[in-house]
């Protein structure tokens, strides 16, 4: 049977551990704090951050990042993207040498401006072929519920996205494998930053026509940048780019779009980061890396500079829409 080791478990983790157990796969997760590990363990459920979901019982829980990893085929990453680097340095020694290691955060680091594979590849020395990525329209929630969803495996080694494949494959989760990681996380990291654009809108009370105007000027702007940076055109109309973008634009679930809509309502960021309850809204950190990474290869990305410039320069959000509006009118 394979075994995997959910390293932590907020929303995603949680509900992607529920996965792999309902597929049949072995699964001991890791938490931070031992008191959710127990309430996972015994009371078979994260009231933190997916009450009134039972989880199956052949899932494990542990705060001892050792025991989780022990003998484990595949790794999941589930930890926010900004503190990927520090948890893995932590995790690195204890990682079985030939796992796969699936990451399922969506963004790109501060600083680095590097994606989540490959900031995996520098702190553990993980050949890139052991490494995949998780990525598609795929909120946490309804999945823990059993609604149905696609999702994105993506991985160089076919192989290993198989591996992933199976063990991941149930009545309501169906995975596709792809070759393409960087279109994948592209389309991850960037769909993030449009909600938060698009929850701006919906907060200053526009409908429908502009945020589908939104969700497909940002399409735009990411084929820009992925394609910029090696990625396939179809990776991103697929489910890792449109299918997230849509998904995560549009819904009320959605951590970013909700974070959007408080400042387009009039709040300030710190009064939405308190609304967030300690929940990432991986978007906010992102628009500034994706913004310089955009720069570093001359792509032009006017959402995703508005996005940042709300965000981190105290820009207002009627005054960005103003700005986006009165840019050069060009060719679609
Ligand atoms: N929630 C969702 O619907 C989906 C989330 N994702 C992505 O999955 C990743 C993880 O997100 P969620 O599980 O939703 O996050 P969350 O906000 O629900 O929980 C974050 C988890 O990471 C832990 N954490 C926070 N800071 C940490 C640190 N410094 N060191 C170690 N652990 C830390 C928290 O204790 C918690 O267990 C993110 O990159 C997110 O974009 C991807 C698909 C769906
Ligand atoms: O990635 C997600 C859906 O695919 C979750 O989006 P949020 O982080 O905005 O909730």
């Amino acid at each position: 049977m394979t075994r995997a080791a959910v390293l932590g478990s907020g929303s995603w983790g949680t509900a992607y551990a529920k996965v792999l157990a309902d597929a049949g796969t072995d699964v001991t997760m890791w938490a931070r704090r031992s008191e959710l590990a127990t309430s996972i363990a015994e009371g078979h459920e994260n009231p933190d951050y997916l009450p009134g979901i039972t989880l199956p019982e052949n899932i494990t829980a542990t705060s001892d990042p050792q025991r989780a990893l022990e003998g484990a085929d595949i790794v999941v990453l589930a930890v926010p993207s900004q503190s990927l680097r520090a948890n893995l340095a932590e995790w690195t020694e204890s990682i079985p040498e030939d796992a796969t290691l699936l990451s399922l955060a969506k963004g790109i680091e501060t600083g680095t401006l590097l994606r989540m594979s490959q900031v995996i590849a520098q702190v553990t020395g993980a050949d890139p072929s052991r490494i995949a990525s998780l990525s598609g329209p795929n909120l946490a929630r309804p999945i823990a519920e059993g609604q149905p969803a696609a999702t994105v495996i993506a991985c160089t080694d076919s192989r290993r996205a198989l591996e992933v494949q199976k063990s991941c494959a149930t009545g309501y989760f169906r995975p596709y494998t792809n070759t393409d990681v960087i279109g994948c996380e592209i389309g991850g990291a960037c769909k993030n930053v449009i909600a938060l654009a698009c929850g701006m809108a919906s907060g200053v009370g526009y409908g429908e026509n502009t945020l589908a105007s939104i969700m497909t000027r940002g399409l735009a702007e990411i084929i820009r940048l992925g394609t910029a940076l090696g990625a396939k055109p179809a990776t991103l109309a697929g489910l890792a780019g449109v299918g997230d973008l849509v998904a995560t634009c549009s819904s009320t679930l959605s951590r970013n779009r909700t974070f959007g809509e408080r400042l387009g309502a009039g709040g300030s960021m710190e009064s939405a980061q308190k609304a967030a309850h300690g929940q990432v809204a991986e978007g906010v950190k992102s628009c500034t890396s994706v913004r310089a990474l955009a720069e570093s290869y001359d792509v032009e990305m006017p959402l995703t500079e508005a996005v940042h410039r709300v965000c981190h320069e105290g820009l207002s959000v009627p005054d960005a829409v103003g700005h986006l509006l009165g840019r050069r009118i060009k060719p679609e």
